[in-house]
């Protein structure tokens, strides 16, 4: 039996259609130990994410984290679920029709924009092959992470790649592979901090910014993953922006997991240290992740106040990531718009299919 899909031979010579897909980390469908050891036996499956020969970490896994973390995980997440779900999917299904509704508006209003999750639901094969079926045959995939780093942004373009060989008529693929230092990204950083300290204050010398970005292991680093070097890039760009001083600010990383050494400074300490050394303001931003998510509102916003008050520190403010803003769904619809040219417009690809000239194809409706 072939292991190539069948697929209809009457969509053969139809005209081309794009589908831009926002690709995201995924999360639990509830805050609950079940459902978070369904999400976590997935995610930390993947080689990707945790690099330890299977012989060595399966019996880790199954034996040991999946029947503790999962509860300790979800009491987590509790603090944080909306009405409407996991802040990381809510934030996602909103970029996405935001994104739709901007480039509809630039007149890509044959552009089909959806969504799709490296973990949980909706899966990257199921989204593709979903969209494949509705006629689109060229894909543009934009990883929601603005660092590339082996277990984000690969994971995710392996999941879409695996998915390619199963299909007979393949589309195209085009992949954002990260825009840790687009001019827009970097713009929409900086206006968000600006319109925090128009309503907090502005920074003294008895403050610091803290940006705090999602650790690797340190090995990635050593093995050549481009991750640790496109953090300090946005770091120091967005310094650039808002005219700090070296003294100013810290780039820091969050989220260890397991005994390796991860990236360094790591977040919680650095916290405790700056209010030992009387720094009695910070203002934390984490701009590795454009929507709000557990790693944001739980970790920094609850745990990493608690850390610099305890030690001593008297104000702490989380400054939320780029979520709706208006500047970021206009600066990701710019990527998106670069990553399209080249590719044929609508107009062009109806009137070969139609054999009509493209000014024809366009007076009849064609559109990108
Ligand atoms: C922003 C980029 C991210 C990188 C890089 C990243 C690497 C990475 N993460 C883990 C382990 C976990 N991460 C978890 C949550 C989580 N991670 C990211 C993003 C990156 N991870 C996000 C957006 C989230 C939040 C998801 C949500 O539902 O809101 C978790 C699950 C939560 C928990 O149990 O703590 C784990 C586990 C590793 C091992 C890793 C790199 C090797
Ligand atoms: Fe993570
Ligand atoms: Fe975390």
């Amino acid at each position: 039996m072939s292991p190539f899909l069948s697929e209809p031979a009457w969509r053969h010579g139809a005209p081309a259609r794009t589908a831009v897909v926002l690709i995201n980390l995924g999360t639990p469908e509830a805050p609950t130990p079940a459902a978070l050891k369904t999400y976590l036996r997935e995610f930390l499956s993947d080689p990707r994410v945790v690099e330890i020969p299977r012989a060595v970490w399966w019996p880790i896994l199954n034996g040991v984290i999946l029947n503790t973390r999962p509860a300790k995980s979800a009491e987590k997440y509790a603090t944080v679920w909306t009405p409407e779900g996991s802040p990381l999917k809510v934030h996602t299904e909103r970029q996405t029709k935001l994104l739709k509704g901007r480039l509809g508006a630039a007149g890509h209003r044959n552009l089909v924009v959806d969504y799709a999750m490296r973990y949980g639901q909706p899966s990257i094969p199921a989204t593709l092959a979903r969209l494949k079926a509705e006629g689109c045959t060229r894909f543009l995939l934009v990883p929601l992470y603005p660092q590339y780093a082996a277990s984000t942004s690969a994971t995710a373009f392996d999941a879409a790649y695996r998915w390619l060989t199963t299909t007979r008529n393949q589309p195209e693929l085009r992949v954002l592979r990260s825009f840790c230092d687009d001019p827009g990204y970097i713009a929409a950083l900086a206006a968000g901090i600006r319109e925090h300290w128009m309503r907090n204050g502005r920074p003294d010398d008895g403050y610091r910014l803290l940006m705090s970005f999602h650790g690797v292991p340190r090995f990635t680093l050593d093995k050549g993953d481009p991750y640790h070097c496109e953090c300090q890039k946005t770091g120091r760009l967005l310094a650039e922006a808002l005219a700090l001083r070296p003294d100013q600010y810290r780039i820091t990383f969050q989220s260890r997991f397991g005994r390796a050494e991860w990236l360094q400074p790591y977040t919680a300490p650095t916290l405790q240290a700056l209010a030992r050394e009387g720094v009695r303001r910070v203002d934390v931003i984490c701009p590795g992740f454009v929507g709000d998510c557990l790693e944001t509102l739980e970790e920094i916003a609850i745990e990493g106040k608690s850390d610099f008050l305890a030690a001593g520190g008297k104000e702490y403010h989380y400054i939320p990531a780029l979520n709706e803003r208006d500047d970021w769904i206009a600066a990701l619809a710019a990527l998106v718009e670069a990553q399209l040219g080249g590719w044929p417009t609508r107009e062009a690809a109806d009137a070969t299919a139609l054999g009509l000239s493209a000014t024809r194809a366009k007076a009849l409706g064609a559109t990108v």
